[in-house]
């Protein structure tokens, strides 16, 4: 413990101390310019070789950053470098391609994969020459080789040195997206433009008797399939309905210039309607083949769907190609109405006895049959298209110019007028339950012309679909007398079928509406 001037001492003790402590590792004074203050940072040891350190770090570092400014450039100037995604045509015609070039069977290192990619047949398989083995199952996805990620794949091209590297996109767990670079050492970009134009030529002719499938992802179509090409007269409609669908989609495809001069906007919309298994999605398929385009599924009833996305989804489409809506009336069962999200009924029916108060017709069977298989649980509950959102898509400002919208549905009668209206869906054609005509024909195409008036004579006309007869007549693939001789019982045996289903679904019905009225409460009166 000290006193006041003992206490002053002391601090000056400390003082003077410490600035000798300091005088003797800094023998210079508080730099007052730069030169001494570079001196006197000099005067520390440990500083200067941080200094040094700094200096040489930054150097390095500056040096690094001025390589890779100069490789990029470098590659930029003399170097063309394209990335094709996964999720695109283009990907897939660069693969098929690659895995057609005859330098790219020397390389050593490969994604061995049963993913086609839409890759056509001529794509590098696995040759299995096991003869026993001709029908496993092992067949029937062929193994294909594609660009490694790991790898990078240098090769001439034309005379130019090329490099092929393929990456993962990792940030997207739910999808398998990857990018397939081709970088080429040119400065002229028609080298690009011609593999670019050779690899699509080349997918073209190898999907020349093929038809792609596309579906929706999220807001984008993703390529899901090709399949063969039907041919057209492989279904069978009554005389006059095929060409007439055939020719009018023809003369639409050569209308353009008559449709902008006249400002009419350049789409046409086909209702196909009718009974189930007449041959409505069968024939869209086929025509797509016929026309050379290509197919894009707009599922109404998709997870997630709302009217933007299908806006989107709509004016995405490619300027030529088929759009099919099937069975548009199982949307509005479930609820698409004008104004609302997806949760009343809104068949125009039964919307005009709501207006007159008498509503108290129940739901057909059929209705409530697709009520059911809608219901939560599926993903068509959480759709959220509302009418006015399909309408806009259908023909508002961003709707893709060119396209061929096919809707199909059972149930003609239950769609808004307003979009049946020509302009939405310009041509309406019915598929109607097989006639003899039909079944005659179909007989043909399995077995032979003699057999098929007796087959034809025993079919009632407009009672059977052609799906039905088409699944009895396979199950005689190579019994046509056996076919013909018991066509009279099957015809017996469903319409037993179908009176027992009915008697069925009238019972069943009769209890929901007792289990209803039971559940009702009574209004008081004793009528009630
Ligand atoms: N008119 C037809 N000519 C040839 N085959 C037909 C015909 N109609 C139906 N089929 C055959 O029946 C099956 C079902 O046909 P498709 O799917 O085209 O019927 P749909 O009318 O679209 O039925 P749904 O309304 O139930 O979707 C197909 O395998 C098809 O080959």
């Amino acid at each position: 413990i000290l006193n006041g001037s003992d206490a002053a001492a002391a601090i000056n003790a400390t003082v003077s101390n410490a600035t000798m402590t300091g005088a003797s590792s800094a023998p210079m004074g508080t730099p007052s310019d730069l030169t001494s203050l570079i001196a006197w940072i000099n005067s520390f040891s440990a500083l200067r070789d941080y200094f040094k350190l700094i200096i040489l770090g930054g150097a390095f570092e500056t040096l690094r950053r001025f390589y890779s400014f100069s490789y990029v450039s470098l590659v930029d100037r003399f170097y063309i470098s394209a990335s094709f995604e996964s999720d695109d045509s283009a990907f897939c015609w660069m693969m098929l391609w690659l895995s057609s070039l005859p330098e790219w069977r020397k390389f050593r290192d490969f994604t061995v994969s049963t993913n086609s990619l839409g890759l056509g047949s001529d794509a590098i398989e696995l040759e299995d020459n096991d003869e026993e083995d001709s029908t496993s199952r092992s067949r029937t996805r062929p193994v294909r080789y594609l660009p490694s990620y790991a790898a990078n794949y240098t090769m001439w091209y034309k005379r130019r040195w090329m490099r092929i590297t393929r990456t993962k996109e990792e940030s997207r767990w739910y999808t398998d997206k990857s990018t397939l670079t081709i970088t080429i050492l040119s400065r002229d970009r028609s080298v690009l433009d011609a593999l670019i134009l050779e690899a699509r030529k080349k997918w073209l002719s190898a999907r020349a008797d093929k038809i792609d499938i596309y579906a929706m992802e999220g807001s984008d179509w993703r390529f899901v399939s090709s399949r063969p090409k039907r041919p057209i007269n492989s279904i069978i409609l009554d005389a006059g309905v095929k060409e007439l669908i055939l020719d009018d989609a023809r003369d639409f495809l050569k209308s353009k210039t008559w449709y902008s001069e006249r400002g009419i906007p350049f789409r046409r919309g086909y209702l196909l309607y009718g009974a189930p298994g007449s041959g409505k999605t069968s024939i869209i398929h086929s025509l797509a083949g016929e026309l050379g385009l290509d197919i894009y599924i707009i599922s109404l009833s998709k997870f997630g769907l709302d009217d933007t996305t299908l806006n989107s989804l709509i004016s995405s489409l490619p300027p030529e190609c088929i759009a099919i809506m099937e069975d548009i009336d199982a949307a509005f069962t479930r609820g698409i109405t004008r104004d609302t999200a997806g949760t009343e009924l809104d068949d125009p029916h039964r919307r005009e006895k709501q207006a007159k108060g008498q509503d108290d017709e129940p739901e057909s069977k059929d209705q409530q049959e697709r009520a059911q298989e809608h219901r939560p649980g599926g993903d068509v509950g959480s759709t959220r298209i509302t009418l006015s959102g399909l309408l806009n898509a259908l023909d508002g400002v961003s709707a893709q110019e060119g396209r061929l919208l096919f809707a199909t549905t059972n149930r003609y009668s239950v769609l808004d007028a307003a979009l049946t209206r020509p302009g939405r869906m310009d041509l309406h054609v019915e598929f109607r339950l097989a006639s003899r005509y039909q079944a005659r024909e179909m007989f043909k195409r399995f077995f032979i012309l003699r057999l098929a008036e007796r087959f034809a004579a025993s079919i009632p006309e407009r009672e059977f679909s052609m799906a039905s007869m088409q699944g009895y007549l396979m199950a005689y693939k190579v019994r046509p007398v056996q076919a013909a001789e018991d066509i009279e019982q099957w015809v017996k045996e469903q319409r037993e079928e179908r009176e027992r289903k009915s008697k069925f679904k009238r019972n069943e019905f009769v209890k929901e509406e007792v289990k209803d009225s039971a559940s009702v409460p009574a209004a008081g009166s004793s009528e009630s």
